[in-house]
């Protein structure tokens, strides 16, 4: 469960008092997600969800992410609306950390993924690159090749904690990646965190995308080598090229890549798999005490990351 910022029921009382949300009826912090606090809002009027930020993500950050999903929200994706206070802020301070209230979204994640879940979540994210083109602010990816090694510094020779030898082996990795990285890919509004937890169906199609907290501007094509890391690996660390060719495709209904990207998606995917790495070592070694929350296995993606480490071209992603 992440919450690493508690919130009493007086609390939130006196929070939600400016808001013109309705009674309060049930509160309770959400035992899903590693980087924010969550809280389950119900009232007499809707369901809502309220959101605590925290250490990962940057106050002068919070007006791109929730400008964002008023963007998203106001060209019809289904994804959550920011909730204004009645004087109309959408983010405000709650216990000490920027706060906001977005709405609910209907429907449940799949832990087991089927192929057809990966085409409809290819052609969904299509349709956020697609809406997110005329956002007109922008965000560098924190965390993309050039924030990797000071990563990978912060967690410096603790990383041998996990298997002998894996500070050595990312630093080769990384020299590799500064190297190759492609640029002059075409560009827009990203996800960067579409894992399967963050992406809600019903009935089979993708009904809400959730968790923009890692969004910001950078290669369109990178968000579905996440997307590859992500949903084509089976739970015995096997890549699933059949989900591969349907992310894609899914995706190519709404909006087809280039020649370039279909390229540089080897290295791309193996880059993703470096960040998640990354970060899940970093938070393994660094978890706060005393904080609700299960940190995630930094291994699964190594074993990732060694898959394509061996891969051979475009073809083994079914482009
Ligand atoms: N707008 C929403 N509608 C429905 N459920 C949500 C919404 N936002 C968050 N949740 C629930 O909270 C969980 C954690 O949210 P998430 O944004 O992924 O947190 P974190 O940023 O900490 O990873 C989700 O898995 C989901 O169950
Ligand atoms: N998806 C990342 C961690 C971020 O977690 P989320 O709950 O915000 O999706 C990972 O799996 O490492």
């Amino acid at each position: 469960m992440a919450v690493y910022t508690p919130v009493s029921d007086d609390e939130l009382q006196t929070f939600l008092a400016d808001y013109d949300i309705g009674e309060v009826t049930s509160f309770a912090g959400i035992a899903e997600g590693v980087e924010n606090s969550n809280f389950l809002v119900r009232t007499t009027r809707s369901t809502y969800i309220l959101t605590l930020y925290e250490k990962r993500v940057k106050s002068d950050d919070l007006p791109f992410f929730v400008g964002l999903m008023e963007h998203l929200a106001d060209k019809g994706l289904s994804c959550p609306r920011p909730v204004p206070s009645r004087d109309g802020a959408t983010l405000r301070t709650l216990n000490g950390r920027p706060a906001a209230v977005v709405t609910f979204l209907e429907g449940m994640w799949h832990r087991r993924i089927q192929p057809a879940y990966c085409r409809s979540l290819g052609a969904a994210m299509a349709e956020m690159h697609v809406a997110g083109a005329d956002f007109p602010m922008t965000r560098a990816n924190d965390l993309s090749v050039a924030g990797w090694r000071p990563l990978l510094e912060a967690c410096g020779m603790q990383s041998n904690q996990i298997y002998h030898g894996l500070y050595n082996a990312l630093n080769q990795e990384l020299g590799f990646l500064e190297r190759v990285w492609p640029t002059g890919l075409p560009t827009g509004t990203i996800h960067a965190d579409l894992f399967p937890d963050n992406v809600f169906f019903l009935g089979g199609e993708v009904s809400g995308i959730i968790d923009f907290y890692f969004a910001c501007t950078d290669a369109l094509a990178y968000d579905l080598a996440i997307c590859l890391n992500a949903w084509c690996f089976e739970p015995d660390g096997s890549f699933n090229v059949t989900k591969a060719r349907q992310l894609v495709t899914g995706y190519q209904t709404v909006r087809t890549l280039s020649a370039a990207e279909r390229e540089a998606m080897p290295i791309l995917a193996r880059g993703s798999a470096l960040r998640f790495l990354l970060t899940r070592l970093y938070d393994w070694l660094n978890h706060p005490e005393g904080a609700f929350v299960k940190p995630k296995d930094p291994m699964e993606y190594h074993q990732k990351l060694r898959f394509h480490q061996s891969a051979s071209g475009s073809a083994a992603y079914g482009l």
